[in-house]
């Protein structure tokens, strides 16, 4: 393959989660890239002391959307001087190849990419509609990678492969896990609290992952409650919790719905309401059409929801996202990339 690899994109563990797939399979290739992030966000935590790549930058890039005029405009100050600092570290490490993942921390590397001869752009659109940096770059990559997009040449989604080892077709429903995101999800954790004597009173078990703001009071809520439920704010092992589970209440942010799918995880998903141009309920929806997931706008949820949830035919589900997902996506992602290249 010609030149270096650069992979860029974050702020949230979603678009981290895509960045750290193309990040194993390069260095399972020999060839480590470089990963260009942000220093707001998750970024930093996540990629700083990853061995599995050749170089880990970090730049100050902020977000434009839901900014006021003066916070924009200061955004897109940064954004264009950090380009600059991009177009010098492809000339130096000679990069050729740029694989966005959205986010407002692709920014910078994603512009320079536009800009750098020769360089060719690759976007990963993990949603079912595309963030605004992705809908203003893409007539300009080479390819752009979608779930939700007919003319994708791959379709499948790169999900970790301990999703798929630890996945198991479900019977019935004895445990269920809470899940909101990589940030948490307070209406879900509202919602997990009141129907939990309920889940108790029947013997089903819970797994409940809040976030770190909401942590301290769920657990207590739960200790009032005198429900001994499996509480954490987040792990670095989510594929075990769901794995342990029968049933997911969750987000549908892009990697958890594609991961619980990679399970064979059958799912009630409730959509983010402000999520941009509602991505996250059309995310769910492309599986709901199948009859593989079960949606409720937050709004709706009522403890009619989980009775109903509790007499459905999960086993059916679970044989169906069985049948639905593949697991090589990644590396027919990069397969194209790198033929693309050579
Ligand atoms: C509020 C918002 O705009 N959210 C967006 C954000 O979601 P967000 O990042 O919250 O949600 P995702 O479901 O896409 O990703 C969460 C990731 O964190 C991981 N995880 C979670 C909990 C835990 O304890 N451990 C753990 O590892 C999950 O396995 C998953 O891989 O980016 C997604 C991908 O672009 C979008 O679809 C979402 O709409």
């Amino acid at each position: 393959m010609k030149g270096r690899v650069v992979i860029t994109g974050g702020g949230t563990g979603g678009h981290l989660k895509v960045a750290k797939a193309f990040i194993d399979e390069f260095y399972k290739r020999g060839t480590p890239a470089i990963f260009i992030g942000s220093t707001s966000g998750q970024d930093r935590t996540w990629f700083e002391n990853d061995r599995k790549l050749k170089k880990a930058i970090f730049l100050d890039t902020k977000g434009v959307v839901n900014k006021n005029i003066l916070g924009k405009v200061s955004s897109l100050f940064k954004i264009a001087k950090e380009v600059n600092h991009c177009l010098n570290i492809f000339d130096t490490a000679d990069v050729q190849t740029v694989i966005s993942v959205g986010g407002f921390s692709a920014a910078p590397a994603t512009f320079a990419s536009i800009l750098s001869y020769g360089c060719k752009l690759y976007i990963h659109e993990q949603n079912s509609k595309m963030g605004k940096l992705n809908e203003l770059t893409s007539k300009f990559a080479t390819e752009v990678f979608s779930s939700y997009l007919e003319k994708s040449k791959v379709k499948d989604y790169p999900v970790s492969s301990e999703f798929f080892d630890n996945a198991r077709v479900r019977e019935k429903i004895e445990t269920i896990i809470f899940l909101g995101g990589s940030q948490g999800a307070v209406a879900i954790n509202n919602y997990a609290l009141s129907i939990a004597k309920k889940l108790d009173d029947l013997s089903i078990n819970i797994i409940h992952q809040t976030g770190k703001n909401d942590f301290q009071r769920v657990k207590q809520e739960y200790e009032k409650l005198g429900i001994n439920a499996d509480v954490f704010d987040f792990t670095d092992d989510i594929s075990k919790k769901m794995s342990k589970a029968d049933f997911a209440i969750s987000r549908s942010g892009a990697s958890t719905l594609w991961e619980l799918s990679a399970n064979a995880l059958p799912a009630l998903f409730i959509p983010y309401p402000y999520a941009a141009k509602d991505h996250q309920y059309y995310n769910a929806k492309f599986l709901k059409d199948k009859k593989l997931c079960f949606i409720c706008r937050e709004k709706n949820l009522t403890s009619q929801v989980i009775d109903k949830i509790l007499t459905c035919d999960v086993n059916s589900i679970s044989r169906g996202l069985v049948d639905s997902i593949n697991c090589d996506a990644i590396e027919s992602l990069v397969d194209i990339i790198i033929e693309n290249n050579q």
